[in-house]
């Protein structure tokens, strides 16, 4: 049986991107993993399958696996490709999509040439929304990471994610230290770590050693996460401007109870197709 599938990216944050509404997909961790593998496979950060709703008001299921074939929650930069997809393969001609998510519905709206805004929804604070080892809801926290501490913001977009601000991302050890972050024992579902650099009050740069992948060109979840982090500590204002090493994102955030959104592009590579 041949499945098709289209190669996409946000910011080169890169996706196989799977139509399971009309096709009928079964991959399992390993023939994913295999399938994100640069040498072996076709390879990206996350394979993104599209699925029917569970629920009638919304229009889509998202499912998303980091390409060391670990399921998680969400994904920022998906969200966007994902809109495209399902309307360049006229799965839907809705503007604003009603998407489930692992946690909780996100609303993601194709704008047209390669652009997207997504509604990512709440960010939470609380050890209920991203076990942590702390009471409460503190703005940062003091982690202890092999003889280098940092003050992290802990950060739930949906997936868990911990941001500390540096001098400088470019000479911040983003791959050593993200790489000891990420399976630090106060996150015990693991979590994305953030470097970030206030460059002004609206604009920021940023790299994100991503649970699951490793740094990647640009996270979602991480900008919205910095951002929102950012807002909390009294460093930025509502809207700002991230600079990933994939391009640009507008993040913007008025504060406790309400949605992040996310506005940038989406881009189609090539289509293909798998044996499997
Ligand atoms: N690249 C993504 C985030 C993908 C999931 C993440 N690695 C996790 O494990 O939570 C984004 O753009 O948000």
């Amino acid at each position: 049986m041949r499945l098709k599938f289209s190669k996409m990216h946000g910011l080169g944050n890169d996706f196989m991107v799977i139509d399971g509404v009309r096709q009928t997909v079964s991959l399992d961790t390993d023939r994913i993993r295999q399938l994100g593998n640069r040498h072996f496979g076709i390879g990206f950060d996350q394979l993104l399958l599209v699925e029917s709703p569970q629920e009638e008001n919304n229009d889509f299921r998202y499912r998303i696996f980091n390409n060391d074939g670990s399921e998680v929650e969400q994904c920022g930069n998906g969200a966007r490709c994902f809109a495209k997809f399902v309307c360049d393969q006229k799965l839907t001609n809705k503007k604003a999509i009603r998407v489930e998510t692992a946690k909780g519905v996100i609303v993601p709206e194709y704008l047209g040439q390669n652009q997207a805004i997504v509604d990512m929804g709440v960010p939470r604070f609380r050890p209920v929304d991203i076990p942590f080892v702390a009471e409460g809801d503190a703005i940062t926290y003091p982690l202890d990471t092999g003889g280098y501490s940092c003050d992290i913001s802990v950060v739930s977009m949906g997936n868990p994610h911990a941001v500390q601000v540096v001098d400088n991302v470019d000479t911040a050890p983003v791959k050593e230290l993200g790489a000891l972050i990420e399976i630090h024992h106060r996150f015990p579902e693991k979590v994305n770590a953030g470097f970030m650099q206030i460059v002004s009050r609206q604009e920021i740069r940023l790299r994100v050693f991503e649970r699951g992948a490793g740094e990647t060109l640009a996270c979602g979840t991480g900008a919205c996460a910095a951002v929102v982090a950012g807002i909390r500590r009294g460093l930025l204002d509502s809207k700002v401007l991230v600079h990933t090493r994939g391009g640009d994102l507008q993040i913007e955030w008025h504060g406790d109870g309400q949605p992040v959104r996310m506005t940038g592009p989406a881009m189609t590579v090539f289509q293909g197709e798998i044996e499997v």
